[in-house]
């Protein structure tokens, strides 16, 4: 019998009671990231909901990676990040890497053991992610005789491991084949209760999640249900065309599409200026 497909095996960590579902995660107000004299991120109000699938896209350089960064860093106890730039260890193990997402959920003496010599416990835990994230080399192979493709899974693996309940992602999928990529997407979106994740694939972002905010030179100019977006609208979104208005407003067709609207009850936090 073959081995139970991550996303069940790990459902039970991302159950939320009905009533938990789009209470407020996190409300950011008036939020500015500067590297030096450049403005990277600038965005008066944005909220997440638990419970909620949330894409982001922009063109390359909008902020992106820096405001998905700057949220990992507000939920990051209770958060696993999948980050553009991986981090990986070149010369330990799938294993090691893999195990070590997962270094802050144990003692110091667990883990050194672990790293020494694997228990059977976890090696079983990380060969079932590897299975299910379709990693067919040995556990034991370093990382740094991997492809792009699987060092991308085994990125994917160590966020996997850590068995939170929000996911963020940052191209998580980029160096997949389309069609792998779209079934570890779902793997990913089935297995969290909640995911905010940056995507360049249009058509993901339109299948696969519930809201879908657009960046463009670190501004919010596109927060609205999934729904209400098709491919065309979004392909105008990536161009610099009239479509997006000076407001922040885009419009689809002769419609002008709403931003979503904020829950009046949310508190924000306080205005964050972030300067490098
Ligand atoms: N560490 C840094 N030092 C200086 N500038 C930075 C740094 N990180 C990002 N930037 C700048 O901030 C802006 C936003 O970068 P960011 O990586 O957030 O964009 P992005 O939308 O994620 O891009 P991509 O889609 O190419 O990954 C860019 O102009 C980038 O050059």
């Amino acid at each position: 019998m073959g081995k139970p497909k991550l996303a069940k095996q790990m459902s039970i960590h991302s159950k939320l009671a009905h009533s938990e579902l789009n209470r407020p995660m996190l409300t950011l107000n008036q939020l500015v990231i500067q590297f030096e004299d450049k403005t990277a991120v600038s965005i008066d109000k944005l909220s997440f909901h638990h419970g909620e699938k949330t894409a982001i896209i922009g063109r390359s350089g909008c902020g992106k990676s820096t405001l998905i960064n700057h949220v990992f860093e507000q939920l990051k106890p209770t958060a696993a990040l999948c980050s553009q730039r991986q981090g990986l260890v070149e010369n330990l193990s799938v294993f090691h890497n893999i195990f070590m997402g997962a270094l802050n959920q144990h003692s110091w003496i667990y883990n050194l053991a672990n790293l020494v010599s694997p228990f059977k416990g976890p090696r079983q835990a990380i060969q079932q992610i590897a299975d299910s994230l379709e990693l067919d080399c040995p556990l034991s192979q370093p990382v740094s005789s991997l492809s792009g493709g699987q060092r991308q899974r085994v990125a994917l693996g160590r966020a996997l491991y850590q068995r939170q309940a929000l996911f963020i992602g940052d191209e998580a999928f980029s160096a997949l084949d389309p069609v792998m990529g779209q079934r570890l997407l779902t793997q990913v979106l089935a297995s969290h209760e909640t995911v905010i994740m940056v995507l360049h694939d249009m058509d993901m972002a339109l299948t696969h999640f519930d809201r879908v905010i657009g960046l463009r030179e670190g501004k919010k100019v596109l927060d609205i249900d999934a729904k209400y977006l098709d491919l065309n609208t979004l392909e105008a979104f990536y161009q610099n065309s009239s479509d997006t208005d000076t407001a922040g407003g885009v419009n689809v067709g002769d419609k002008r599409v709403n931003e979503k609207s904020e829950s009046p009850q949310i508190e924000p936090l306080n205005s964050v200026v972030k300067r490098y």
